[in-house]
């Protein structure tokens, strides 16, 4: 249990970070624990491994491919201990591989919509918007990027650092900068943490803005996100809960303990609607937001647990 509540801080602590990367996180951490459980009886092995899932899915609450990953990974149907144990270690390897190989394939399909000579905006630090835009200029597109700083944490310098040592041209500019330079931009595009059955994109606070802003000015929004990053609970009316941050990540708490009028709200993700949105590019290929349904019944199942 040790390396699970390990692994489970440094997501909560964001020091594993990105949807994709918690997910995968999460899963392997599944696995390396059920491992461990060898000498239990199955009922024991299940309250356990229900125990570890819910660590797992309770250290960040917005992005829906950890409990997808957890839900995918401890899904067995075994009478037996190290039955179970095979099958959940099957399940997580599978997952991670097809994660990993999802964002070959996201960077294949997205970069067939981006032209020689784009300028690129994209926001906070996704590895799936970034292998879009990694693969197009691999393909010998002459194309340059505007990425936000994205505050609080600054996910941007992760991105610019990426970029350049890609040897992409980049410019780096603040979050509020984005309507203004809205006009230089060919294309936005962006990650996701959940897409809603609606087609409702919760990504990174800040990303609406840019979606409207673009919007305002005619220009499309993509978003990379793989099958796993869709909200299957989304389809019971259940909404997508924003993660509430601590204010120390905006503000130093000493400053704040001077100004005793004072709160401060740290939402971290926000929603853009479906309307903002030109085109999900998936591992399984480029939708339009309003096939998010067929994407949750197609790829992750509809048979969901009404509680
Ligand atoms: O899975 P990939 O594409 O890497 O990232 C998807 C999204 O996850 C990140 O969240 P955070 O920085 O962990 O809060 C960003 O919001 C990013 O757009």
């Amino acid at each position: 249990m040790d390396d699970l509540l390990t692994t489970a801080e440094k997501i909560r602590s964001m020091e594993i970070r990105g949807a994709g990367r918690i997910a995968v996180a999460a899963s392997a951490a599944l696995r390396n624990y059920a491992l461990t459980l060898g000498s239990l009886d199955i009922e024991e092995f299940n309250i356990k491994i229900e125990e570890a899932a819910k660590v797992l899915v309770n250290t960040r609450p917005t992005a829906v491919s950890l409990p997808n990953a957890v839900m995918l990974t401890k899904k067995h149907t075994s009478l037996t201990v190290p039955e179970a144990i095979d099958e959940i270690v099957a399940s997580s390897d599978r997952f991670i591989k097809n994660a990993t190989e999802a964002l070959g394939k996201i960077g294949r399909i997205g970069a067939e919509r981006i032209r020689d000579g784009d300028v690129i905006l994209t926001h906070c630090n996704s590895h799936a918007a970034l292998s879009i835009i990694k693969t197009a200029f691999d393909q010998g597109k002459r194309i340059s990027v505007i990425a936000t700083e994205s505050r609080p944490r600054r996910q941007g310098f992760i991105t610019i650092k990426e970029l350049s040592d890609h040897g992409i041209p980049t410019t780096l500019i603040v979050d509020s900068a984005v309507r203004l330079t809205m006009k230089e931009v060919d294309l936005v595009v962006v990650g996701a943490d959940s897409i809603s059955v609606n087609g409702a994109l919760i990504n990174k606070i800040g990303t609406s803005q840019l979606a409207l802003a673009a919007q305002e000015a005619r220009k499309n929004v993509i978003v990379a996100a793989e099958t796993y990053k869709f909200s299957p609970r989304t389809l019971l009316g259940e909404m997508v809960e924003i993660e509430d941050r601590s204010a120390d990540e905006v503000i130093d708490p000493k400053l704040l303990k001077e100004m005793p009028n004072v709160k401060v709200k740290n939402p971290g993700f926000d929603v853009t609607p479906a309307e903002y949105i030109d085109l999900i590019i998936t591992e399984v290929g480029a939708f339009p937001p309003a096939m998010a349904f067929a994407i949750i019944r197609d790829y992750l199942g509809i048979e969901l647990d009404h509680h």
